[in-house]
């Protein structure tokens, strides 16, 4: 960044989430991503410094080994005039979400990480002329914990996301029950992927936004944003997917274009677009765990036409969902087994509180740390070393569980070449595409035992209410056809 030529004007809000806010700017494909915090939580310069070089040297020397070179964009950190930030924070104040607004941007040490403007196909420096759209998909955890120290039964047979759906409908984060199911995403059967993706349109809420040229125009702030639109989301898409034909608009070109997005972004996902290293934890995280979660609709239905699960997962091993998958298995204990292990390295730190630099809880995130995650091994020695390792797994588990995908589509001539890059066909037209993934900061050391009680809340609130009620319904389901057929038995 050049320090004297930064000009508020230059730049918009762009978007936020829990723990940071991005602007982005008019004309070149950039964005500054600020850290937030709780009014009268603030840290020193030096602090949020190291902070953001932490997110950036995570990236660097872990994800992007994981993940892959093409999917990860690290950027770098920008010292900023403080001028600036301040004029900055001041212009974009009116257009943050209520709900957000319990976080003040960080306007004092100056600092920001500058990236690629992931909404745009990845031209970095300037923003390409032709249109571009772009589909952000947080797709959460993927798989059903299979560790012998899950103590709930239901933790067996509903996946997380599910189960929090009504605890999160309960507390009024959000306004009704989606039908989206995690474990339908990553199964890498179309239909489910398809069924998924229409979940996801239909009920956006934190894990679905589309961009079209850079600018948002679906997807929802909080519980009090409006309902879904599909037909004007319909217009937005149509020059997209059927640029030079006279589909009448209507429900039924309305219908069209959704399939179009849906079967375009699901080819997206099964591509294996990477050139770089592919799946550095084979052997060992191979798709354990029930193949379904009881509470998807769709393993619903099929359950009420008496058909079988399907087959496991066929994700191919380049796509970004597989990868995502296998780092957040590196969850091997869930929970209620990583806990007792967080209270060793806890109790450990108590009595030699100046190991924590050595045991490199807050960093740095190098190659050292990095080596140290491809342990796989789950038979506990008794040590605090064995208690770490699986401590730190568990913490870049977590961010894969909480991180999103980019897809950036652009239109391209039948016949031209795309400069090298992915194309996807759609039945009207084709794509040059990009997938990357974003928000991968290491989850902090400190959030594991909210992360415990949480897990409680969620299945002991899940298995109260939602259970009992399913109970119910079964019971007096059983009691009428026990009626019925003693009704039979007298005719
Ligand atoms: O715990 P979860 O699954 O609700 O995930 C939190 C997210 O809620 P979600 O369920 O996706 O709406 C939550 O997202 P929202 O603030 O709800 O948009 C954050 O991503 C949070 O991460 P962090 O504390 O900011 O690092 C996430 O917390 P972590 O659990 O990833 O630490
Ligand atoms: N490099 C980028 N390019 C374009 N948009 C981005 C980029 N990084 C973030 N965004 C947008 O800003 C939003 C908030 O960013 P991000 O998810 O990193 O915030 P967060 O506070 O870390 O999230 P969480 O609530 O999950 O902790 C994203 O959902 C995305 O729409």
């Amino acid at each position: 960044m050049e320090e004297g030529k930064m000009d508020e004007n230059e730049w918009g809000y762009h978007g936020e989430g829990n723990k940071s806010l991005v602007v982005a700017h008019a004309q070149r494909c950039v964005v500054l991503r600020f850290l937030k915090f709780p009014p009268n939580r603030k840290k020193t310069s030096e602090e949020i410094f190291q902070h953001l070089q932490n997110i950036v040297d995570f990236g660097k020397n872990v994800m992007k080994e994981f993940l892959g070179e093409n999917y990860v964009h690290c950027g770098e950190v920008v010292q900023l005039p403080l001028e600036f930030v301040k004029q900055l924070c001041l212009k974009i104040q009116s257009e943050r979400p209520e709900s957000r607004c319990d976080k003040d941007l960080d306007t004092l040490s100056g600092y920001a990480m500058c990236l690629p403007n992931l909404t745009r196909l990845q031209t970095y420096h300037f923003a390409e002329h032709r249109p571009i759209l772009c589909v952000e998909i947080k797709p959460k955890c993927g798989f059903i914990p299979f560790s012998s120290d899950v103590t709930h039964e239901m933790k067996h047979k509903v996946c997380r996301y599910c189960m929090h759906q009504h605890l999160k409908v309960a507390t009024g984060k959000w306004k009704q029950i989606s039908k989206y199911c995690p474990l339908d995403l990553y199964s890498g059967n179309k239909q489910r992927m398809h069924f998924a993706l229409k979940s996801l349109l239909q009920e956006a809420q934190n894990n679905l936004k589309i961009f079209k040229n850079g600018e948002l125009i679906y997807g929802c702030k909080d519980a009090r944003s409006p309902v879904a639109d599909w037909s004007e989301l319909a217009h937005h898409l149509k020059p997209f997917f059927f640029p030079s034909n006279g589909l009448a608009s209507g429900p039924h070109c309305t219908r069209a274009v959704i399939r179009e997005l849906v079967h375009v972004i699901t080819r997206v996902l099964l591509s294996s677009s990477d050139k770089g290293r592919a799946g550095t934890l084979r052997p060992g995280l191979r798709p354990r765990g029930p193949r379904v979660c009881e509470a998807s609709p769709f393993s619903r239905s099929l359950r009420c036409q008496g058909k079988n699960t399907p087959e496991r997962s066929g994700l191919p091993k380049g796509c970004l969902l597989y990868k995502t998958l296998q780092v957040q298995m590196l969850d091997l204990l869930d929970i209620e087994g990583l806990y007792p292990l967080y209270n060793r390295v806890e109790r450990y730190l108590e009595e030699f509180p100046e190991e924590r630099k050595t045991l490199q809880i807050d960093g740095p995130y190098d190659e050292a740390f990095y080596q140290k995650l491809l342990d796989l091994s789950t038979e506990d020695d008794g040590t605090v070393a064995f208690a770490l390792t699986k401590v730190q797994q568990y913490r870049v588990a977590m961010t894969a569980k909480d991180c999103s995908i980019m897809i950036a589509l652009s239109p391209c001539l039948q016949d031209a070449s795309s400069d090298q890059r992915p194309v996807v066909p759609s039945s009207r037209s084709r794509f040059a595409f990009s997938v990357s993934v974003l928000d991968l900061d290491l989850k902090p050391y400190e959030s594991i035992p909210h992360q415990y009680k949480l897990d409680g809340k969620i299945v002991n609130y899940y298995s109260k209410t939602v259970c009992a009620k399913d109970n119910a319904v079964m019971s007096t389901r059983f009691k009428e056809s026990e009626d019925c057929t003693l009704v039979l038995h007298k005719v």
